[in-house]
């Protein structure tokens, strides 16, 4: 029988940044660039991100902030945002199911696209950005 339910409380929004992010600090790829940059603020940055999924699929505005500015200089391709889609969608298919589940994983898709269109139009022009 499948036990799964959609995204609904806070604390499921804790159980799937919790899990993504303990994914993410492991992978080969993209876990040196997450630690190397966050270090010993972990606590801090999954706080931020509970604030984050909260105002993104709870319309409960508890984030503020400039969710590209800390990306714009990261050495980052394609590859690293796919692997980052590969772990959240995954991470999301293993606890949940339904509506919130699917923004989720259409709300990850913009934002990465988004993000690898902005880092490669900078890289490109090996400029610094406007923040
Ligand atoms: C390979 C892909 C990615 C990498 C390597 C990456 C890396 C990082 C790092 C290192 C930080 C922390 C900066 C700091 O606190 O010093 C951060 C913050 C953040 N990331 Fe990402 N990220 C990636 C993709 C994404 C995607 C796709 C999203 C959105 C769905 C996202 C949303 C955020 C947000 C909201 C913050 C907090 C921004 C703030 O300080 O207000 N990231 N990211």
């Amino acid at each position: 029988m499948d036990t799964k339910k959609d995204i609904a409380t806070i604390d499921d929004i804790r159980l799937l940044v919790d899990t993504f992010y303990g994914n993410v600090r492991k992978d080969p790829l993209i876990g040196p660039i997450f630690n190397g940059v966050i270090g010993n603020r972990w606590p801090e940055h999954l706080e931020k991100m509970y604030r984050f999924w909260q105002t993104v699929l709870f319309d409960e505005h508890t984030y503020f902030g400039s969710p590209f500015t800390p990306h714009a200089q990261l050495p980052v391709d394609r590859q690293h945002f796919d692997t980052w889609l590969g772990l959240w969608h995954g991470t999301i298919d293993q606890f949940f199911i339904g509506e919130r589940a699917a923004e989720a994983k259409w709300r990850g898709e913009k934002m990465a696209g988004m993000f690898l269109t902005k880092i490669e139009y900078y890289q490109s022009r090996s400029s610094t950005p406007l923040l």
